[in-house]
């Protein structure tokens, strides 16, 4: 989202906010699609693999060490001064351009899940997304994983905006205020959670994987499209339906349970 050439007011709308989560569907899936034309390569994800890494006294993955380096890049280009921009690992170099003036819309908070994104994405997305075995294409590989975590990540922290709009609803915000002073996590995650918008989410997602991941025939008079599809439309579900809605509740939760704070 573009968050400085709008009024601070817009930023926080919840239907804006819901539109923002709708496009980075695509930009998810789109990602997934690109990883899973290579295979595992388990060897991306093994501690201490490499001797360029070693002989810099680096005994992470091949996935880390890439990381720690493309996210170096970034944050010189302010990447991380974004207030939907997270980083998995650290510490930072500083901007080498001047900071941006963006509006306050947050509470000040330290949330960050990229942890457990990171772990199932590596436990649970790769070995169902991707085929069995080596290809030997580890950068590419590494390079699809970073664009799937940053988009995943992303997706997941905009809970922060997605509870601050819920948060600040007057009709709800008295039993916010009641539930976040009682520290009650379950009555918190009733009072946001919204089965209609989950359930038509799961739809629209099944029917874009199914659609991104053909391909399309040139000739115009032909609409058939192609029946082996690119990605496995159940693994794109599970994906979230298992790991994005609940760690997106999850920073909602956490959002809201440090919202008033001084
Ligand atoms: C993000 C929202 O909050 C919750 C989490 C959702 C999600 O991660 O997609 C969907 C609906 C809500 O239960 C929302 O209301 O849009």
């Amino acid at each position: 989202m573009n968050f400085i050439s709008g009024k601070p007011e817009d930023s926080i709308s919840l239907p804006k906010l819901r539109n923002t989560l709708i496009r980075l569907e695509d930009t998810i899936i789109f990602a997934l699609i690109e990883r899973a034309q290579f295979s595992v390569n388990d060897n991306v994800y093994k501690p201490g693999m490499y001797k360029y890494e070693q002989s810099n006294g680096f005994d992470g993955t091949f996935l880390e060490y890439f990381l720690s380096e493309v996210e170096k890049v970034h944050a010189k280009v302010r990447r991380y001064q974004s207030p939907d921009e997270y980083p998995f690992t650290g510490p930072l170099p500083e901007p080498i351009i001047p900071p941006l003036n963006y509006p306050q819309i947050l509470k000040h908070n330290n949330i960050n899940v990229n942890d457990k994104i990171m772990k199932f994405y590596l436990e649970d997305i790769v070995p169902s997304l991707c085929m069995p075995g080596d290809d030997q294409n580890y950068g590419s590989t590494a390079t699809r994983d970073v664009e799937c975590l940053q988009a995943l990540s992303q997706r997941i922290h905009y809970g922060k905006f997605v509870a601050e709009a819920k948060f600040l609803d007057p009709k709800l915000q008295p039993k916010y205020i009641e539930y976040i002073k009682n520290r009650d996590v379950g009555a918190i995650e009733e009072l946001l959670t919204d089965k209609l918008v989950e359930e038509a989410l799961l739809k629209r997602l099944r029917r874009k994987a199914l659609i991104y991941g053909q391909d399309i025939e040139e000739n115009l008079n032909n609409l058939q499209t192609t029946k082996q599809l690119k990605i496995n439309v159940d693994i794109v579900v599970e994906l979230y339906e298992k790991c994005v809605i609940p760690l997106t509740k999850e920073v909602e939760i956490e959002y809201l349970l440090a919202r008033l704070d001084e």
